[in-house]
């Protein structure tokens, strides 16, 4: 089209209205009548207060007429991390949750993870899980893929198409004895693993990147493991496994490698904790262990619906952020049956209220403290939050724009009267839990990543 002849405008966007984040020191800050200001690169270039708004206005060069006020129903808030999630999985989440851990990956998840040879099928899948989690609220993700490098390089592209920030990761396992074709030799292992690397990095997403991933101790042989920590350093790359989700496998990877004291410990011997590692679960680490996950700046996923839907185990976050050991929460789907980060939050806390019916001195966790999880826990967990997160000015504007009476929402509440919890009056507190506890996707009515807007989807693409 010709040029209209109207300047560019120095904003993409700027909004007015209601603001909710996480911050080092306040795990829920509500921030009213807020403006807040997106450049060009997606980034957030100012955060002042709506009072302010001719003077801001004047230093960024935008219209008062460009702003876009919310109503009083809605408010921002940071999009959710995903840390830990299994994208083939999603073929099958929501059912075969009757056997645990070891004999669920034998008797399900090996044989349909086999299938994503096929491009066609691993095209299908990856495009519903992605559009599927964008419309939850998941602005970044952590993904396992399966062991084939080109569907899983289709993944990549198929989350930089759709917009979504993502780590991804091919699958790397050379020992399999239950589906004996759904395994690698350790050498194919490491130079597909290579090639996914090369690949992936040459197509230059710009919120796309792979993470090297050993499944897990059980499926990887100790030079296999050592290969991986070698790749990971040489190209200081992410690393993602699983750790002590079950009590079986804590058990099987003490007798495979006896010379290590401790789960965490084989990992560590093989360079594969790193400041950039996310390992998922941890529901059996000794405080020991937890001490190295804290000196080597790796951290953990908590995934409360796959813990509980396997019968694996109950992670005790208050414990892990104690030892101050970085956590985000993850669906883990298809252990866990949900692919929404809100039912990880609202799982997260029923599990910290289990503990606290076991333990009464327990200090159960808090929503704010679970949405901090969600959003800037997660973000720290991948070591991304230099990027997302929060509301900080310089952050991409990953975000989720909620409006806690949307129609056809699930929450109903009188416009007069505004959303009620208990006698409490109602305030933005209660917005916010309302939205926490109740709320879906119905109520997320825009989502961004790095300033574009994904949800609704716009892309010819989208299908
Ligand atoms: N929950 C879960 N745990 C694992 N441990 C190794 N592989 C898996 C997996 O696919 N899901
Ligand atoms: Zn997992």
């Amino acid at each position: 089209m010709a040029n209209s002849g109207k300047p560019t405008p120095a904003m993409r966007h700027v909004y007015r209205g209601t603001f909710m984040h996480s911050t080092q020191q306040a795990p829920l800050q509500i921030l009213e009548d807020a403006l807040l200001g997106v450049d060009k690169d997606g980034k957030i270039a100012f955060i002042g207060k709506g009072g302010e708004l001719n003077k801001l206005s004047q230093d960024f060069g935008f219209s008062p007429s460009e702003v876009t006020q919310l109503t009083k129903d809605e408010f921002f808030m940071p999009g959710m991390v995903d840390t830990h999630i299994h994208a083939p999985q999603y073929s099958y989440a929501g059912t075969a949750l009757d056997l645990p851990l070891l004999q669920w990956l034998d008797t399900y998840t090996f044989p349909v993870e086999s299938r994503f040879r096929d491009l066609e099928f691993a095209k299908k899948v990856y495009t519903q899980v992605v559009k599927r989690t964008l419309r939850n609220g998941t602005t970044t993700a952590c993904y396992f893929a399966t062991i084939h490098t080109d569907a899983s390089l289709l993944l990549g592209k198929i989350a930089n198409d759709f917009g979504q920030r993502a780590l991804v990761g091919k699958v790397c396992m050379d020992m399999n004895n239950s589906v004996q074709h759904y395994k690698e030799t350790t050498q194919d292992s490491q130079d597909e693993t290579r090639r996914f690397i090369t690949e992936l990095l040459k197509k230059k997403y710009p919120l796309v990147k792979p993470v090297v991933t050993p499944r897990f101790v059980l499926s990887c042989t100790g030079p296999l493991l050592g290969e991986l920590g070698a790749i990971a350093r040489d190209n200081n790359l992410h690393i993602q496994s699983h750790i002590s989700e079950n009590a079986q496998e804590v058990k099987i990877a003490k007798e495979m490698f006896p010379e290590s004291e401790t789960y965490t410990d084989i990992y560590h011997k093989f360079n594969l904790l790193t400041d950039k590692t996310v390992m998922a679960h941890g529901c059996y680490l000794s405080d020991d262990e937890l001490n190295l996950f804290k000196e080597t700046g790796a951290s953990l996923s908590h995934c409360p619906n796959s813990n509980i839907s396997l019968c694996s185990g109950v992670l005790n976050v208050r414990n892990v952020l104690k030892h101050k050991v970085k956590l985000g929460l993850g669906t883990d789907v298809a252990g866990g049956y949900s692919a929404s980060m809100l039912d990880a939050v609202r799982r997260a806390r029923d599990t910290s209220k289990f503990i606290t019916i076991q333990t009464p001195e327990h200090e159960t966790l808090t929503f704010e403290e679970v949405f901090r999880l969600a959003t800037l826990g997660g973000s720290q967990a991948l070591s991304l939050d230099e990027q997302t997160g929060n509301f900080e000015v310089g952050k991409d504007f990953d975000a989720l724009r909620v409006n806690v009476a949307a129609p056809e929402g699930p929450i109903d509440i009188s416009q007069e009267e505004g959303p009620k919890v208990g006698s409490v009056s109602p305030n933005h507190v209660c917005w916010f839990v309302f939205f926490s506890v109740t709320g879906d996707d119905r109520n997320i009515v825009e989502v961004y990543v790095a300033g574009r807007k994904v949800i609704p989807f716009t892309e010819p693409t989208a299908e």
